[in-house]
């Protein structure tokens, strides 16, 4: 296991409006609920993580090794016992990770094999977000932009588009605008899946829906059929996302302490799989090469 993200925000407690989204704190609740979500929706994409309850005392400031790391650890006013590391943003007595007074919640995250064993390749997202607070990604304006991305290898073959186009979905469902780059392993050259990793600054706001990060959908009207027909059956009352999500994280270790997403991102899921699907289905209006058949011999269409 590695990758620990700690809890640094109320589950309850939404992103202030006026960040841009790479100020946004990672949650560890974001990275578990992706987790699971990604599964439901059938992608199997995201190594699997889990939320543990760490003694910030003996689990952490009795064992560690790095001076550098015991050096931060203090009391805080109301007696909790807190740290706050060595990084380059973050990592003051002004912004520290507390004990209650000693418990902590993480996510844990499995440990992809070591580097040297299975190389990794990463590629940037044709439809990344500009870093700048004024200037527009090409994406953004341009709005035949996905005709440039599939004459564009590795786009031009194979599933890769369809499979960003997954991950546009993913994202838009947990509101996570933070997709920058993605990762593949290098063993498996073009034909290989996406690793969908980093997922901590999902979740962040419930009450609003981001559209654009639906823009790979949105301008290539292109899906695979596997995922189109797993939408539709979890927007039936009998397989409800959000029902399926709860109960899903209910098995999570930390569910115990408390729910991992608040009913308010429960029922965000299901409004914006409404939405997903209203765009697909205007899409189908429009074009008859939305769905990609990645399951021939299945013969049933939603409409
Ligand atoms: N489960 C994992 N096993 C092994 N390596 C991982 C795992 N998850 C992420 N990594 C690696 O750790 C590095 C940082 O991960 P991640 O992207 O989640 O952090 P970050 O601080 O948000 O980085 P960035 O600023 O690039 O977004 C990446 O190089 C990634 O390949
Ligand atoms: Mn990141």
């Amino acid at each position: 296991m590695c990758s620990i993200i700690i809890v640094r925000q109320a589950r309850d407690a939404e992103t202030d409006i006026n960040l841009f989204y790479f100020s946004d704190f990672e949650r560890h609740n974001a990275e578990i609920s992706a987790f699971h979500l990604d599964r439901i929706l059938g992608f199997h994409r995201i190594p699997p993580v889990v939320g543990r309850l760490v003694d910030v005392i003996a689990e952490i400031k009795e064992v560690t090794t790095d001076q550098k790391l015991s050096r931060t650890f203090f009391i805080s006013p109301v007696g909790n016992m807190c740290f706050y590391g060595q990084c380059a943003y973050y990592c003051s007595t002004e912004h520290p990770v507390c004990g209650g007074p000693r418990a902590l919640e993480v996510s844990l995250a499995t440990m992809l094999p070591d580097l040297s064993l299975a190389p990794r390749r990463s590629w940037r997202s044709p439809w990344r977000r500009s870093y700048s607070r004024t200037k527009l990604a090409q994406w953004e304006k341009e709005p035949a932009f996905c005709d440039v991305v599939k004459q564009t290898p590795p786009y031009d073959q194979g599933t890769r588009l369809v499979d960003l186009i997954d991950m546009a979905v993913l994202d838009f469902l947990m509101g996570n605008m933070d997709r920058h780059h993605y990762e593949t392993f290098e063993k498996f050259g073009n034909e290989t899946f996406l690793l969908h990793l980093d997922n901590g600054r999902a979740f962040g706001r419930h009450s609003r829906d981001e559209h654009s990060i639906l823009a790979p959908l949105q301008q290539c009207c292109r899906i695979r059929r596997s995922t189109f027909l797993r939408l539709h059956l979890m927007s039936l009352p009998s397989f409800r996302l959000s029902d399926v999500m709860r109960e899903s994280l209910a098995h999570d270790p930390l569910a115990v302490v408390q729910p991992l997403l608040s009913e308010a991102h429960l029922s965000a899921l299901d409004r914006r799989l409404a939405t997903v699907l209203k765009v697909l289905h205007t899409c189908r209006d429009h074009r008859d090469d939305v769905v990609y058949n990645d399951i021939e011999g299945y013969h049933e269409e939603p409409d």
